[in-house]
């Protein structure tokens, strides 16, 4: 119970008691008091041996969307294998519930086990829909309601994480690489491990996360953080510089290969050695050769910062403004920059992502960024004589002018990429091969293109034909929307780390799975509510998916068990739950039948898949889904229906149930 490691490779094995571990959080205890208070007054009133199914499902799909992976199952059934109260959860509750609780209440506890329950669910990494259950359990009354909350909790974190990190991959393409770098932004530990781990199970291709890719085998990847290069400020503080070339082995110094190149890039790249930074240069060369093989570098420590931070350009009416640095200007005030293209852009004044809309230029490729003529387009002034009477000393005013974009936000970004392809190309000479960059500010569509069009620049005069190839990472309080937007713009990024708003799900923080009686002595039960979406759909019931011929998902549908499974090539009739005219003949060409025994006599009764396996499943069950569901705009529902038969007794049931008012 007190394992500290959580395993995850229980692929291919069935499982006996007692060889799974899991997080130790996830303990009988691990629930609300009511569970347990409940079972007490069942236990008091003789409700013992009571036989109970319950649905686990939820009732709308998260983030405006119109599916939802189910994810956590694994872990709801090593928690049902590890089901048992320790000596101290018994004496803890002895002392907290309230008084005059019976002495054989709390032996009956110490005895209880999960042994009697059965769990059939369907396979995770499956697509789910609202109302479908996902779990459904059938056991002793006391115990499957004790399991409640805690399946509870483990189903609705990892279903809306694994949900998030599809649609993040679903936007990204399957090309970019997606990484998760939200632990430090995470709901507290354990929500930033089982983040990492359902963002890998919905389609991201590592994390990082040390612990989750020791527990769960996920790839770990990762660059370095801003303080590294700050941590330098001059080539002198370099302990070593020397590396050995990867195939003479003969020791060689690096930092003078560095420099050499530095000089001759600076031509290239239009910027000067002095412009960039000497630290940023000490930093990169020590990381190179701690990580010869695998240097990866931050290129925008000094000062990248968006193209909001424009200075003022010729033209009278634009303005810049800047957050952080105030650069005072005797030009007209309005709203907007320029882009190098002569195009203006005005800000309608909302901040979208922290940025000035619009950004976009809507057409698909990156016009802003071509290192040869940027930043100096035909259209600009090459007035010597600066237009602002700026604050800030690093604004440029170097002998081509102002332009569009601010000389020390170009030129900052240059002095990184002046630094990191210089040490590239000092790596390439003791025959090591850099693997790229990480943006993380500024306008990511457009540094990313600058940094690719230097890149292939200096892969044509140097001849190194792989910088063209090299990675551009980019991060940054990254988004669904942000994906999409860099997308329109036109971008060359490669990789995304993403954090915040994927970890903490931002745009919905919850998934409302609910756990309903519907079913007990083999009598339905059904909740009845002013709010037609919260009756529950009474009875033990089979769900099937059934598809069309050309391989997709039609309408999920729900029948009473009893009933027999809908046919291929059969016309079933398919109705809306409550809304009597909604109706449909559907014919499948094929019926899945969405539930398995997972759990049954005190065993997991199914071959559990790898994670690697879950995760290959979400991408399958995907695919079955039109695209028309998946998009990100107005989606258009997935169908769920009941079988006629089981439309009709949930509406008798209904008004059996319902109470006749009275008027007077
Ligand atoms: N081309 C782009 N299109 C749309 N959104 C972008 C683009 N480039 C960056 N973003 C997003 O815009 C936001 C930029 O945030 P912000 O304005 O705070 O800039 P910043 O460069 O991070 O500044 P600071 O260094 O002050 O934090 C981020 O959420 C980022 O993901
Ligand atoms: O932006 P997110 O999607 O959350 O991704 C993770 C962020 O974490 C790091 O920032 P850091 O903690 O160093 O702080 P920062 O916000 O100042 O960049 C990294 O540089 C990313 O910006
Ligand atoms: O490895 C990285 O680049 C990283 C990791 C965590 C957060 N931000 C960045
Ligand atoms: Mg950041």
């Amino acid at each position: 119970m007190n394992d500290r490691e959580m395993s995850c490779n229980t692929g291919g094995q069935f499982m006996d008691r007692g060889r799974m571990n899991q997080n130790g959080v996830v303990q009988p205890l691990l629930t609300d008091l009511y569970q347990i208070t409940m079972a007490y007054a069942y236990w008091k009133s003789g409700k013992t041996d009571d036989q109970a199914v319950f649905d686990l499902f939820f009732r709308s799909n998260p983030f405006h969307g119109e599916f939802t992976i189910f994810a956590g199952l694994e872990e709801c059934l090593k928690f049902l294998d590890s089901f048992h109260y320790s000596d101290s959860d018994i004496e803890y509750l002895r002392q907290t519930l309230p008084e005059g609780i019976e002495n054989e209440f709390f032996e009956y506890l110490g005895n209880l086990t999960a042994r009697d329950v059965t769990l059939y669910a369907i396979d995770e990494g499956t697509v789910a829909f609202p109302r479908v259950p996902i779990i459904k359990i059938e056991g002793p009354l006391i115990i499957v309601q004790l399991l409640e909350t805690t399946l509870l909790t483990l189903v609705n974190y990892a279903s809306l994480m694994a949900t998030n990190a599809a649609r993040y991959r679903m936007v990204a393409g399957k090309h970019v690489k997606l990484l998760e770098f939200g632990l430090r932004r995470a709901q507290g530990p354990d929500g930033g491990l089982s983040a990492s781990k359902y963002s890998y199970t919905g389609g991201f291709d590592g994390t990082s996360n040390v612990l989750a890719g020791k527990l769960f085998n996920i790839p770990v990847k990762g660059t370095h953080a801003h303080a590294y290069i700050t941590s330098f400020s001059s080539v002198g503080e370099l302990k070593t510089r020397l590396l050995k070339h990867k195939q003479t082995g003969i020791t060689e110094d690096l930092l003078e290969h560095a420099i050499r190149h530095r000089q001759l890039l600076s031509h290239l790249l239009d910027v000067s050695t002095e412009e960039s930074s000497e630290g940023e240069l000490a930093a990169m060369v020590s990381y190179a050769i701690a990580f010869p093989d695998g240097f990866m570098a931050l290129v925008d420590t000094y000062d990248v910062k968006s193209r909001e931070t424009l200075e003022v350009t010729q033209d009278p009416t634009v303005q810049t403004e800047t957050k952080s640095r105030q650069i005072q200007t005797n030009a007209t005030p309005t709203n907007g920059y320029k882009l190098p293209n002569g195009t203006k852009v005005t800000s309608n004044g909302k901040k979208s992502n922290g940025l000035v809309d619009p950004i976009s230029t809507g057409n698909g490729h990156c016009p802003q960024a071509s290192v040869s003529q940027a930043p100096m387009p035909a259209s600009i002034t090459t007035d010597t004589t600066p237009q602002t009477t700026a604050t800030n000393s690093k604004t440029s005013t170097s002998s081509k002018g102002t332009a569009y974009l601010p000389k020390y936000v170009e030129k900052s970004f240059r002095s990184g990429l002046l630094n990191f392809s210089a040490v590239a190309l000092a790596l390439n000479d003791l025959g090591y091969y850099a693997l790229g960059i990480r943006i993380d500010s500024g306008d990511l569509a457009y540094l990313s293109c600058l940094a690719r069009e230097t890149f292939e620049k200096v892969a044509e005069r140097f001849k190194v034909p792989w910088f063209n190839k090299l990675t551009i990472v980019a991060s940054n309080d990254i988004n669904e929307d942000t994906i999409l937007s860099l997308n329109e713009q036109g971008h060359k990024i490669d990789c995304f780390g993403i954090g915040t708003h994927l970890v903490t799900c931002q745009r919905q923080p919850a998934l409302g799975c609910v756990y309903k009686l519907v079913e007990i002595n083999g009598q339905a039960r059904i909740k009845l509510s002013q709010d037609v979406e919260k009756v529950t759909m009474p009875g033990n019931k089979n769900a099937y998916r059934l598809y069309s011929a050309d391989g997709h998902a039609l309408i999920d549908l729900l029948q009473k068990v009893s009933e027999p499974p809908p046919a291929v090539g059969q016309k079933v009739l398919c109705r809306h739950p409550f809304q009597e005219s909604k109706r449909a003949y559907v014919i499948p060409s094929h019926v899945e039948s969405l539930y398995k025994v997972y759990w049954k006599s005190g065993k997991i009764c199914q071959q559990l898949p790898t994670l690697e396996q879950v995760r290959e499943k979400v991408q399958i069950s995907l695919k079955t889904l039109r695209n028309d569901h998946k998009r990100t705009l107005n989606p258009t529902p997935y169908k769920v229906a009941v079988s006629d038969n089981l439309y009709n007794f949930i509406h008798d049931l209904w008004l059996q149930n319902a109470p006749i008012g009275e008027l007077s």
